[in-house]
């Protein structure tokens, strides 16, 4: 039987794009800030923050939350839900369906929050991972890699 609709799933987004760059910025791609009608700017910021906030549901009423939901049901389940969303976020990429790739990423990137903490994994240490690599080419960093003599 199919799924009804996900309550987030199409919600009107209150993102309206950042002003186009102008000056010294034109023509760099666009900072990682976009203007959020009545909430404020929204920056990875909002990782951490959403991080706290799951973290914070941990037994607790899964009635009431989602995500104490989720966690109350273990770590195989968690991982099935997040395989399944990035699932649906590649299906709409590859459809080329914009609004919904942005929708569906929002769910890959809860889901994995969820993961992280039912894992004890704390966005910092992803943070600070995402830095040691920052400026080393993927490229670079393969070519790198020891051979394997059996590939
Ligand atoms: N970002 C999200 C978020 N994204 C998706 N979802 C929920 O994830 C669920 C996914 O629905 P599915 O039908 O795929 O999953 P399911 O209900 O587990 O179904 P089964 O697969 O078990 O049958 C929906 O209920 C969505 O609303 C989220 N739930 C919560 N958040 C954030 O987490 C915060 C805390 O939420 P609670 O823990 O619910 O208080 C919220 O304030 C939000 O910021």
């Amino acid at each position: 039987m199919a799924k009804p609709e996900k309550t987030r799933k199409n919600a009107p987004s209150k993102a309206t794009p950042a002003k186009p760059a102008s000056g010294k910025a034109a023509g760099k791609a666009p900072a990682a800030t976009i203007e959020i009608a009545a909430v404020g700017p929204a920056t990875p910021d909002v990782l951490d923050r959403l991080f706290d906030v799951v973290e914070s549901r941990r037994g607790t009423d899964p009635s009431v939350s989602h995500s104490a939901r989720l966690l109350a049901r273990g770590r195989r389940k968690i991982a099935q839900k997040f395989g399944e969303e990035a699932v649906e976020c590649l299906i709409e990429a590859v459809a080329d369906n914009r609004e919904e790739l942005i929708s569906e990423s929002a769910d890959v990137l809860y889901h994995l929050i969820v993961m992280w903490v039912d894992a004890g994994v704390k966005p910092a240490e992803v943070w600070t991972e995402l830095l040691r690599r920052e400026g080393t080419s993927g490229v670079a960093e393969k070519a790198a890699r020891p051979r394997d003599p059996l590939a």
